[in-house]
């Protein structure tokens, strides 16, 4: 049989990187069965104006590629993990995660070699909630921006607006061929993660046993017990997209350490824990890390989230 296994894409440069580095781990694999790339436009494409916060609901990247593998438009949905829901849909399943990339966040400025060099009421652009809130919780004197595009785009407007800055996901950069773009990596211990960040996300259909049997042999185990538990932790925390969240992990000699925050929007609140368990159930790991954060007082910014959604105001 030579039906092709159709990985379905966002049609970003980012996007079409990752999934042909998916069909060239899983060519080998398949010979002679071929691998097609299927691009898929989502809401998230669709609507570049928008705050991201403001397009209301989950899953704006994500949502249309699960539904072309429903709909057997493709077999398999290629995503950014970070963009992808920790809430499961429907006859869908995470079948597998290849090798991470660094999950760190990058500082770019043309102006200024370091972010700690930025005078007070620097502009920095950035489209992310959790960037925001932990900017200014490290440095409340910056006025940030939104920043919205894929990554050309923002580096155009890098370029173009008389920023003093932008923050991008490392990932990308690296895999665009731009990481002489970055100007920092920034501290970790200030500037946590996205959830997944960094990672590349593989779905397809629940009832499809050989190709999630395909996927699992591109899958990277100690990515998948990092990844796990940081999105245990971020479903168990299940702040919505209005609550800033970080989280970074690591693994080593069987040991899984996942570092967590939880930020009020306007980053004068920041509760941060720290977790360590056995890599083998990293969906454990994840829940005690934010049990902790909730014990530690995040259960309170976490309602205020559903509260700015529409809910009653607290
Ligand atoms: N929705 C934006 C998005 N989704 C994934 C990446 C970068 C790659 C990654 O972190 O996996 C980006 C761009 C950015 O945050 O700079």
């Amino acid at each position: 049989m030579t039906t092709p296994l159709k990985l379905g894409t966002r049609g970003s440069p980012l996007a079409l990187w990752q999934a042909n580095h998916v069909a060239a781990l899983l060519r080998p694999i398949l010979d002679p069965r071929p691998v097609e790339l299927v691009r898929i436009e989502t809401h998230g494409d669709r609507d570049q104006a928008s705050a991201l916060s403001q397009m209301g609901g989950f899953g704006v990247f994500t949502k249309a590629i699960q539904n072309a593998i429903l709909d057997k438009t493709a077999d398999v949905a290629v995503h950014s993990l970070k963009d992808l829901p920790t809430i499961p849909t429907d006859g869908v399943i995470l079948a597998a995660t290849p090798e991470r990339a660094p999950n760190g966040d990058a500082f770019l400025s043309t102006k200024y070699g370091r972010f700690d060099d930025l005078p007070s009421g620097a502009t920095l652009g950035t489209s992310s909630l959790r960037r925001r809130a932990q900017i200014l919780n490290y440095r409340p004197d910056l006025r940030l921006v939104e920043l919205r595009g894929n990554v050309d785009t923002r580096l155009r407007k890098l370029d173009e607006q008389s920023l003093d800055g932008i923050i991008l996901a490392e990932a990308g950069l690296l895999r665009l061929g731009l990481g002489s773009r970055i100007t920092e990596i920034l501290d970790p211990t200030w500037m946590l993660p996205a959830v997944g960040q960094g990672a590349i996300g593989l779905e397809c259909r629940e009832a499809d046993a050989e190709t999630r049997g395909i996927l699992e042999a591109i899958n990277h185990a100690e990515t998948w017990s990092r990844v796990l538990a940081e999105r245990a932790m971020l479903w168990t925390l299940g702040g919505g997209c209005l609550v800033p969240i970080g989280a970074t992990s690591k693994l080593a000699d069987g040991v899984l350490t996942v570092r967590g925050a939880v930020l009020s929007p306007d980053g004068r609140r920041r509760i941060t824990a720290t977790h360590r368990g056995p890599a083998d159930t990293p969906v454990a790991v994840g829940q005690e890390l934010a049990a902790k954060l909730k014990d530690e007082g995040a259960e309170e910014m976490l309602a205020t989230g559903i509260g700015e959604r529409g809910a009653s105001a607290p």
